[in-house]
């Protein structure tokens, strides 16, 4: 062998290790911050009123939980605030739903903007701009349809807001509902998805999802509104970009995002998490490098091979090491996550991780071959760094 192909092996298993080591770390970090600053509940300073919030909720179209979910908005235990729905179609089902919740609490600062309003490519920014320009409270609350609060939730985020702090995300996480499909979101969302934006926010790096997201409404004013960023399809990684850009922080909440969607299954989740990931290789392209070896069975091959190399270690009993050592990290940040019973067996939970470990990998792949995303009803083509052009729905995706 010459010296070259022995140098490039050692070369390459020292990199497996750092990163598996890496990796460990960040397991440990995540872990750490979920116990600090999850589900820990803060307090706003008594001698200062609390600030208004206009609640935004861009809606398209109805699911079986589209009601109860909503009517959590209207029982918010919150002084001031004003909830502005929007839809962009005038004959969308979710009109209807509104309608009832409106006239069932009537004391509560309501209204419906239909129609949206073109500003860009991205449809929930053009969806939510009339709300953007009428609303009247300081702090702006973007809530995605999917999101249930209990009834402090809303209190909790703006607790986090302090002098500092420019916007203030709810980790995503998941309902307790029944299936399959349900136990596979809870448990990607409470483990690998976890561990990333928990690690991230401790380290103070950009990686928020807008599915839940309080901003001070002067931020986005400051650079025409949020009709800046509908040039965007991730206008959430934008917000916070440009935010801390100008030198404030972001933070996550204590309670996580409380997503209940009525319509739940594989293919969608799975479509889902592969429209973020494009999203993520067009936005920041060293992902597309990292995010593979991050993943518990690529990298699990990798240190094996690497602990082969330079221990002489059996590469199949490091794999399974790794991977039972990974999976049970993985359990307990998820019951630190949940911060309550998990509604399902272990045996349950096996299957689910082994599931979404062994499929990533592929959904990676698929993400890379197939970068234009289907969105609700749009197409889209993303260009590198994220801006985006509308296509026609001919492609593969
Ligand atoms: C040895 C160190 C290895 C570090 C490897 C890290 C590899 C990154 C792996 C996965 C990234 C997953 C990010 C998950 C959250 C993002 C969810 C998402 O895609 N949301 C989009 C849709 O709402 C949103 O538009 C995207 C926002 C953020 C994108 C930026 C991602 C950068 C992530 C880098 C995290 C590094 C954390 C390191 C912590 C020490
Ligand atoms: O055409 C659309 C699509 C979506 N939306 C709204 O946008 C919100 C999020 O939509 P989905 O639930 O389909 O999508 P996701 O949960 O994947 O969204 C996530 O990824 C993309 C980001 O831009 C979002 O901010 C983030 O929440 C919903 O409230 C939905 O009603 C629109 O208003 N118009």
């Amino acid at each position: 062998m010459s010296s070259t192909f022995v140098c490039t092996i050692q070369g390459a298993a020292i990199f497996f290790l750092a990163f598996g080591i890496g990796m460990w770390v960040i397991h440990f970090m995540a872990f750490f911050w979920s116990k600090w600053k999850l589900h820990r509940k803060r307090s706003w300073p008594a001698d200062i009123p609390l600030p208004g919030v206009s609640i935004i909720k861009p809606l398209v179209g109805e699911d079986p939980h589209l009601a109860s979910n909503l009517e959590t908005f209207f029982t918010l235990n919150y002084p001031k605030f004003e909830i502005l729905f929007c839809v962009q179609d005038n004959n969308d089902p979710a009109i209807n739903i509104v309608d009832k919740l409106m006239d069932k609490y009537p004391t509560v600062d309501a209204r419906l903007f239909k129609g949206g309003e073109k500003v860009g490519i991205n449809p929930k920014i053009n969806n939510m701009q009339p709300a953007y320009i009428s609303m009247k409270h300081e702090l702006i609350l973007i809530s995605d349809s999917g999101i249930r609060m209990k009834e402090d939730t809303l209190l909790d985020m703006v607790c986090h807001m302090d002098d500092k702090t420019g916007l203030v995300h709810q980790m995503p996480f998941t309902c307790d509902r029944q299936g399959f499909p349900a136990i596979l979101e809870k448990v990607y969302f409470g483990t690998s998805h976890a561990r990333i934006y928990l690690a991230a926010d401790l380290v103070g790096i950009n990686c928020p999802t807008g599915m839940s997201a309080l901003m001070r409404k002067k931020l986005l004013d400051e650079v025409g509104g949020i009709k800046a960023f509908g040039c965007f399809l991730a206008e959430d990684y934008f917000f916070a970009k440009s935010i801390t850009d100008r030198g404030w922080k972001i933070t996550i909440s204590s309670q996580p995002a409380w997503q209940n969607s009525g319509y739940c299954d594989i293919q969608s989740f799975q479509s889902r998490i592969s429209r973020w990931a494009k999203l993520r290789f067009a936005m920041v392209p060293p992902t597309i490098l990292a995010e593979p070896f991050s993943e518990c069975m690529v990298l699990g091959i990798c240190v094996a091979f690497a602990t082969r190399v330079l221990l002489r270690w059996d590469p199949i009993v490091v794999f399974l090491i790794h991977l039972l050592t990974w999976c049970i990290m993985d359990w307990f940040l998820l019951r630190s996550v949940q911060n309550g019973n998990i509604p399902f067996t272990k045996f349950e939970f096996v299957l689910a991780w082994l599931f979404r470990e062994a499929s990533a990998p592929f959904l990676f792949i698929h993400s890379l071959m197939f970068p234009n995303i289907h969105w609700r009803q749009g197409y889209y083509r993303l260009q590198w760094g994220g801006r985006v052009e509308e296509i026609a729905p001919k492609v593969k995706l």
